[in-house]
C-alpha cells in the first residue's frame, strides 16, 4: 500500500503535564498533606508534624511546591481532567494528528482509576473513545472514516496482545516508515465506542493484576490502548488520507520491595516493573536535560515500554502526562518523587504534524465513481439535446464568441488532465518500487537476525547490512521524489480548479447561460470519467503486478 507520509511542516510543542491527587480510599487512615491551589499549583506539606516555626523559616521543612499546566484536587472527577486537558488533543486525532496520554505515579495512586475509571466516573480511555465517535458522527464533510484499535500489555518485559485469548510473545520491529511497530499485534476495525469499550473490558479482564500490600488490585503490567482513525476523502480521485493515532497508556505501579512485603513471583514482577519505569524515568530525565543543556543521548532501548512510548516522548505526538498522587502523609516520598519527574517532563518537547498521504483507492471504488459520473454524463447529454431542440437555432451560430472561448478552455482542461494522468503513473511506479524495497528490507532484517546468532558482526552480517543501507537509501530517495510528484499533482489540480472557475465565469457572462452551463458541465464530467478510468486501469495493473 502506498505510504501515508507526514508533510514537511512541523509544529514544536511541549508535553502537557497535569497532576491529579486522588481522594482517600476507605482503608486509609492518614493525614492529608497535598493541597491544590489555583488549578495549577501543588503544595506537599511536611509529613512531620513536629516541625516548628524555626524549622520552617530556616528552610528545614520538607514542604514542597510545584507548578504544572493543570492540577486537580480530590474533588475533581475524570470528566474534569478530560475537559480541561485531554478533549482538545483528542479532536486533533480525527484531523490526522497523533496523541499520547499516559498516567504516571506510584502504586495505588490512581493511574488505572484515571485511565479506565469506573461506571460512575468513566476514565480517560472511555471518554476519549466517545469523543472520537461523536466527532465522526457529527462530521459535516462526506469523508469516510475507519477506526481500528489494538490493546497490548508489557508484562515482565514481554509484550502480549490483550485482544487475543492466548496471545504469544510479540516482538518489536523498527519500520523505516512507521517507526516502532509490534509485529503480529491484532488491529480490530470498530464502528462504535461501545464496541471498543467491550474490547477494552475484555482486554482489562486479561490484564495481569495482583493484590499487593499497597493496592488490592495492582496492575502488574503496562497497558497500551491504541486507536487509529483514518479519514479518507470520498468520491475524489486524489486519494488523500489523514491518519491520526491515539495511544492511551496505563502504567504498572512502581513500588519499593521493602514496602510491599512481596516475595517470589510478585517480587520478580516488581523488579521488572521498576526496571521499565526506571527506564522511563531516565528517558524523561535525559529529554528534560536535552532541552536545557542540549544533551543528545536518550536511553529508549533500555526497555520495551520506552521503545513503545518513544514517539509520545519525543516524536510526532501531542502528549499529556497525568501524574497521579495520593493525599496520604505515608506516601510523602512517592508523591514528591512523582512530582519531581512530572516537573522535569514539563521541559520535554515533541513536534506535531498531520499525517497526510495517499492510499489505494480500490479498483471497485473507481468503478463506483465512474458509474455514477457516467450516469450524470448521460443525463446531461439528454438535457443538452432537449435544450438544442428548444433553441431551434444551433448554439454555435447563436453564440460563436462564447463557444470559441469555451473551446479553448476545454482544450486546456484536457491537457491538464493528460498531465495529471502522467504524474499519477509516475507516482504509482515509485510506490510500487518502494513496496518491493520494503519487502526486501524485511527479508534482510530477518536474515541479519538469523546470521547474528551464528556469527555476531561477521562478514556475512556486514554484507547484509551494507545491502540494507542501499535499500534504505533507495526508499528515502523514492519517498523524496514521491513528495515532489505530490506537489506537482497539487499544482496541477489547482490549475484545473482555476480553469473550471474561468469556465464558469465565461458562462455566467454569456447570454446563453443555461445551455452553455449544461454543455460545459457535460464536457468536464466526461473528462473526469476519462481520468478515473485511467486511474482504475493503473490501479488494476499495479494490483496485479503486486500479486504476481
Ligand atoms: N479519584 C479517585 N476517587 C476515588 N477513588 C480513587 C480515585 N483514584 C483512585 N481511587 C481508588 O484508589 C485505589 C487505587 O487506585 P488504582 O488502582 O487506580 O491505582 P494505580 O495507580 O493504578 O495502582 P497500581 O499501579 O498498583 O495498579 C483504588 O481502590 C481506586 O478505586
Amino acid at each position: 500500500m502506498p505510504s501515508i507520509r507526514a508533510p514537511a511542516a512541523k509544529k514544536a510543542t511541549t508535553l502537557t503535564v497535569a497532576v491529579k491527587c486522588r481522594r482517600f480510599t476507605g482503608r486509609e487512615q492518614s493525614r492529608d498533606i497535598v493541597r491544590v491551589i489555583d488549578n495549577k499549583e501543588v503544595l506537599v506539606l511536611d509529613p512531620d508534624l513536629s516541625k516548628d516555626y524555626l524549622d520552617r523559616i530556616q528552610n528545614r521543612t520538607k514542604e514542597k511546591k510545584y507548578c504544572f499546566d493543570h492540577a486537580f484536587g480530590p474533588a475533581c472527577t475524570n470528566v474534569d481532567v478530560y475537559k480541561r486537558c485531554i478533549s482538545s488533543v483528542i479532536s486533533g486525532v480525527v484531523q490526522g494528528l497523533n496523541a499520547t496520554v499516559f498516567a504516571y505515579g506510584s502504586t495505588g495512586s490512581g493511574k488505572t482509576y484515571t485511565m479506565v475509571g469506573t461506571r460512575d466516573d468513566p476514565g480517560l480511555m472511555v471518554l476519549s473513545l466517545h469523543t472520537i465517535f461523536n466527532h465522526i458522527k457529527t462530521d459535516k464533510s462526506s469523508d469516510g472514516f475507519e477506526v481500528t484499535c489494538s490493546y497490548l500489555e508489557v508484562y515482565n518485559e514481554v509484550i502480549y496482545d490483550l485482544l487475543e485469548k492466548s496471545s504469544g510473545h510479540l516482538e518489536l520491529r523498527e519500520d523505516p516508515e512507521q517507526g516502532i511497530v509490534v509485529a503480529g499485534l491484532r488491529c480490530i476495525k470498530v464502528h462504535s465506542a461501545d464496541k471498543i469499550l467491550e474490547l477494552l473490558n475484555l482486554g482489562n479482564s486479561r490484564r495481569k493484576t495482583e493484590s499487593t500490600e499497597a493496592n488490592a488490585t495492582s496492575s502488574r503490567s503496562h497497558a497500551v490502548l491504541e486507536i487509529t482513525v483514518k479519514r479518507k476523502q470520498r468520491n475524489k480521485y486524489r486519494n488523500q488520507v489523514m491518519q491520526g493515532k491515539l495511544a492511551l497508556v496505563d502504567l504498572a505501579g512502581s513500588e519499593r520491595a521493602s514496602e510491599t512485603h512481596n516475595g517470589g513471583q510478585k517480587l520478580r514482577d516488581g523488579a521488572n516493573i521498576n526496571r521499565s519505569l526506571l527506564a522511563l524515568a531516565n528517558c524523561i530525565n535525559a529529554l528534560g536535560k536535552q532541552q536545557k543543556k542540549g544533551l543528545a543521548y536518550v536511553p529508549y532501548r533500555n526497555s520495551k515500554l520506552t521503545r513503545i512510548l518513544k514517539d509520545g516522548l519525543s516524536g510526532n505526538s501531542q502528549t499529556v502526562m497525568v501524574a497521579t498522587v495520593s493525599p496520604a502523609d505515608s506516601q510523602y516520598h512517592h508523591t514528591v518523587n512523582t512530582l519531581k519527574y512530572a516537573d522535569r517532563a514539563k521541559e520535554i518537547k515533541t513536534h506535531i504534524q498531520k499525517n497526510i498521504g495517499t492510499v489505494d483507492t480500490h479498483v471497485s471504488d473507481y468503478q463506483r465513481m465512474i458509474d455514477s459520473l457516467q450516469n450524470e454524463v448521460f443525463r446531461l447529454r439528454k438535457e443538452l439535446a432537449a435544450k438544442e431542440s428548444q433553441l431551434s437555432l444551433k448554439p454555435a451560430e447563436k453564440a460563436a464568441d462564447d463557444m470559441s472561448w469555451l473551446n479553448v478552455l476545454s482544450h486546456e482542461i484536457s491537457e491538464n488532465v493528460q498531465e495529471r494522468i502522467n504524474l499519477q503513473k509516475a507516482l504509482f511506479e515509485l510506490e510500487e518500487t518502494n513496496l518491493r524495497n520494503r519487502t526486501e528490507l524485511q527479508h534482510l532484517d530477518d536474515a541479519i537476525a538469523k546470521q547474528q546468532v551464528i556469527e555476531k558482526d561477521g562478514a556475512v552480517v556486514e554484507a547484509l547490512r551494507a545491502r540494507r543501507q542501499v535499500i534504505l537509501d533507495n526508499i528515502r530517495d523514492n519517498d523524496e521524489a514521491g513528495v515532489n510528484y505530490q506537489k506537482e499533482i497539487e499544482a496541477n489540480e489547482k490549475h484545473r480548479c482555476q480553469l473550471q472557475n474561468m469556465n464558469e465565469e465565461a458562462i455566467s457572462d454569456s447570454g446563453n447561460k443555461t445551455y452553455l452551463g449544461i454543455l460545459s458541465q457535460y464536457r468536464i464530467l466526461a473528462v473526469h470519467v476519462v481520468l478515473l478510468a485511467c486511474f482504475r486501469a493503473l490501479q488494476l495493473y499495479y494490483t496485479n503486478v503486486g500479486n504476481s
